[in-house]
């Protein structure tokens, strides 16, 4: 991955994630990466660092050895029509972010033998920290181990069927605003016991990083972890049941539902 040119292809919110992360990595070359915009100017402090910055999503295609694609879905056929005519099927690959882009979607303005890849990746790509599912067609082993180590070098990543894509990108994508709102509404509730809003932020974000560690770390279930704080007849227990007569777990259900079901399939 080290030695490969890459060009983000509509650098937004996700993408500017991922050039933070990747800027991060040990060894990763700024000079290898160009990323472009229609109105680059938000872009520009990454310059000085070595990246190429432009408008000109041609120049910055042709050279690149994996062209990722971080536009809005619908912005994805339009942009694999003005950069297919300058494409290398043999020697370059194309990795869409798009939500419900499917590969047979993005087959259409591309030439069949081209290793095309989906990737899902999540904003935390900023600290290193995102899971990132992916599928593909057409990339042999070596192009498979490259896409593997540019996301690992921002996080984890785990190869999927491309069906599961969607329930990815509510998963680990979506999923992220969820806890974030999770975090939000706990701060809310603490400062109503008596914090305010940097001490009750500062615990929040502690507690819920000890608790997706302790998860990850010690590879248990959730409700087993649970099982170690909820004294009989205490205070914890109180908490949660009267989360659960409000319908918390059903609605964090409901609402990965409902994601899921607004991304068009
Ligand atoms: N945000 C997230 O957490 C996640 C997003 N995704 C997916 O990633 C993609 C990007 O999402 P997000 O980063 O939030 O969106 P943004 O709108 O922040 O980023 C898209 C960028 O594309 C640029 N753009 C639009 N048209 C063109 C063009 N013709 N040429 C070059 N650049 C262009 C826009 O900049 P300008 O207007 O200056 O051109 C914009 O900055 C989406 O497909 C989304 O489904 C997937 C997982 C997570
Ligand atoms: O909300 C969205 O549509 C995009 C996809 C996943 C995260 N953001």
């Amino acid at each position: 991955m080290k030695d490969l040119k890459i060009a983000i292809i509509g650098c937004g919110n996700l993408g500017l994630s991922i050039v933070n992360g990747l800027l991060d990595t040990t060894g990763f070359k700024a000079q290898s990466l160009s990323v472009t915009k229609r109105h680059p100017e938000s872009l520009f402090h990454l310059e000085p660092l070595g990246v190429t910055v432009t408008s000109d999503n041609i120049s910055a295609s042709k050279d690149a050895d994996l062209i990722v694609l971080g536009v809005k879905p619908y912005n994805v056929p339009h942009i694999l029509k003005e950069i297919s005519p300058v494409l290398s099927p043999d020697k370059q690959t194309i990795i869409s972010l798009a939500t419900g882009v499917t590969l047979e979607d993005m087959y259409k303005h591309l030439p069949a033998e081209m290793a095309v890849f989906r990737a899902m990746p999540n904003i935390a790509a900023d600290i290193q920290e995102s899971i990132t599912c992916i599928c593909g067609k057409n990339g042999d082993a070596s192009v498979e181990a490259s896409i593997k180590e540019l996301f690992n070098s921002i996080g984890i990543s785990i190869v999927i069927e491309e069906h599961l894509m969607e329930a990815a990108t509510v998963l680990g994508a979506c999923g992220i605003a969820y806890v974030l709102r999770f975090m939000r509404a706990m701060t809310q509730g603490g400062i109503q016991i008596g914090f305010d809003a940097h001490t009750a932020n500062t615990i929040v974000n502690q507690t819920v990083k000890g608790a997706a560690e302790l998860i990850i770390k010690k590879g248990i279930h959730p409700e087993a972890a649970i099982d170690k704080v909820t004294t009989p007849k205490g205070c914890t227990i109180v908490g949660l049941n009267e989360m659960e007569h409000h319908g918390f777990s059903a609605a964090m259900v409901k609402g990965v539902l409902a994601s899921y079901e607004k991304i068009e399939k």
